[in-house]
């Protein structure tokens, strides 16, 4: 992605505008310079029509021309074979969108999206079968990495904008892919509009109806949650309580985090669970699994890693990458003597493994100790940590072997495992459309 210098501006009296260049960014880049704001227009070289250096030349001129500051990233790269042109080029938009804003100091962005855009957006989404999260179409408001993205004119026709562009004697770039009928989008308006001129607000309407349901789901399932699951487990049994609307809206709120889930596999999981029983989904990016009446989500956990050498002789957070978690070692009581954790073999579990949960507790196979505990199958893989004659010190989600804990008048370490899961987590990303 190559960008010219964006000026930073921090101030906060400052406002982006996403400029394509088309009709309706430059009204609203217009309207946004006479508003007494300073103003940065921000435009995207997608690289993918033989006029674009042209446009970015226009875009710039207009800029100028209004008193605006200008910034233009040029995106790298192309779409992959079969990949969606459309999908990319939105995509990487987004990303030079917000890195140039950022790069301002500006934490404001106008997008041009007006009501028709919606009304398109509301019946593309439901040609392919979408939730309410889908109908809902674009957000008016929407925070994401630091960026607020707004949409000012969501609500205003396209033909109030077109007669202020024209009123003002407004230029602007008619980009020829906008009548290619091979983008959906452009089939949509080229059939549609022309049949039912009016129900553009309809179908606007109708978007903000699903912004509502979806605003109310969101908070049934909240309370739902709140009552059945962390993030870890949700309670299979209460959620089949619920009636079978709310259940699914509860299911899909508490997969969301974990995986991308078609609703044949929520429909799935709703009719093939029973009480006890112990049962395993596949699901995009790992599996979803029935244990004790409670689901759970795993990655896909891949091959276990080989085993290795590590040193935990001291205190702190011990992370294994391979793993997906770390070892905790903090000072205790009861625990192991630090020079037998400092050369340790980690692996994970080969079968034949014995473990003792406590100093007087039974010595018994590590499957039947995992039972005990309640750790669940898909976590009884590892790692284990062995000390330097070979002999069990500690099993990821049981603890210590009792059979490794030091005498009494020696210094002791205790050892526990966290998955990464119940480590901090870095934000995800949130969807958008520019
Ligand atoms: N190349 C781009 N550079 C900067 N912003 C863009 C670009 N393409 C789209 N946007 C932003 O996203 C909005 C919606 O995009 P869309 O593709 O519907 O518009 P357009 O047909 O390119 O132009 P316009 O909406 O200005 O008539 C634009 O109004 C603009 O704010």
């Amino acid at each position: 992605m190559a960008a010219s210098a964006t000026p930073r501006l921090a101030d906060s009296d400052v406002v982006a505008v996403a400029f394509s260049g088309g009709l309706d960014s430059t009204a609203l880049l217009h309207v946004a310079t006479r508003s007494g704001a300073r103003v940065l227009a921000l435009h995207v070289h997608h690289g993918l029509q033989p006029q674009a250096d042209e446009w970015a030349v226009h875009c710039e001129g207009v800029a100028r021309e209004f008193g605006a500051a200008f910034a233009c990233t040029r995106l790298s790269g192309a779409p992959g074979r079969g990949d969606s042109v459309e999908a990319w080029a939105r995509e990487g938009r987004h990303r030079a969108l917000h890195d140039m804003a950022g790069a301002a100091g500006v934490d404001l962005l106008l997008l041009a999206h007006h009501r028709r855009d919606q009304a398109e957006t509301f019946l593309l989404q439901a040609m392919r079968g979408a939730g309410m999260a889908g109908l809902a179409g674009m957000p008016k408001v929407q925070w994401r990495d630091g960026l607020c993205w707004a949409r000012p004119w969501l609500e205003q026709p396209r033909e109030l904008i077109q007669a202020y562009a024209e009123q003002h004697g407004l230029r602007w770039i008619e980009d020829p892919s906008n009548g290619d009928a091979r983008f959906a989008r452009n089939r949509l308006r080229q059939t549609v509009w022309p049949a039912f001129p009016s129900a553009e607000a309809g179908l606007a309407q109708a978007a903000r109806w699903a912004q509502q349901a979806e605003a109310l789901a969101a908070e049934v399932a909240g309370d739902d949650l709140a009552r059945l699951a962390t993030l870890e487990r949700l309670d299979l049994a209460g959620l089949a309580a619920l009636s079978p609307a709310r259940a699914s809206n509860a299911l899909r709120a508490w997969l969301a985090p974990h995986t991308a889930a078609p609703a044949s596999l929520v429909e799935r999981l709703l009719t093939e669970w029973r009480p006890g029983a112990t049962l395993c989904w596949p699901a995009p990016g790992g599996e979803l699994h029935a244990y004790r009446d409670g689901l759970h989500w795993a990655e896909a956990a891949g091959t276990f890693p080989p085993p290795s050498a590590v040193d935990l002789s001291r205190p702190g957070l011990h992370p294994q990458p391979g793993w997906q978690g770390a070892w905790l070692v903090e000072p205790a009581s009861a625990g192991i003597a630090p020079a037998r954790l400092a050369r340790l073999t980690q692996r994970a579990r080969a079968g034949a493994e014995q473990f003792q949960r406590a100093p007087k507790s039974a010595l018994r196979s590590l499957k039947k100790a995992c039972q005990e505990a309640g750790l669940p199958p898909w976590r009884r893989g590892g790692p284990l940590l062995f000390d330097a004659e070979e002999r069990l010190i500690a099993v990821a989600g049981l603890g210590m072997d009792a059979r490794a804990f030091a005498d009494q008048d020696e210094l002791q370490l205790a050892l526990s495992w966290l998955d990464d899961s119940a480590l901090p987590q870095r934000e995800g990303p949130a969807g958008t459309t520019a």
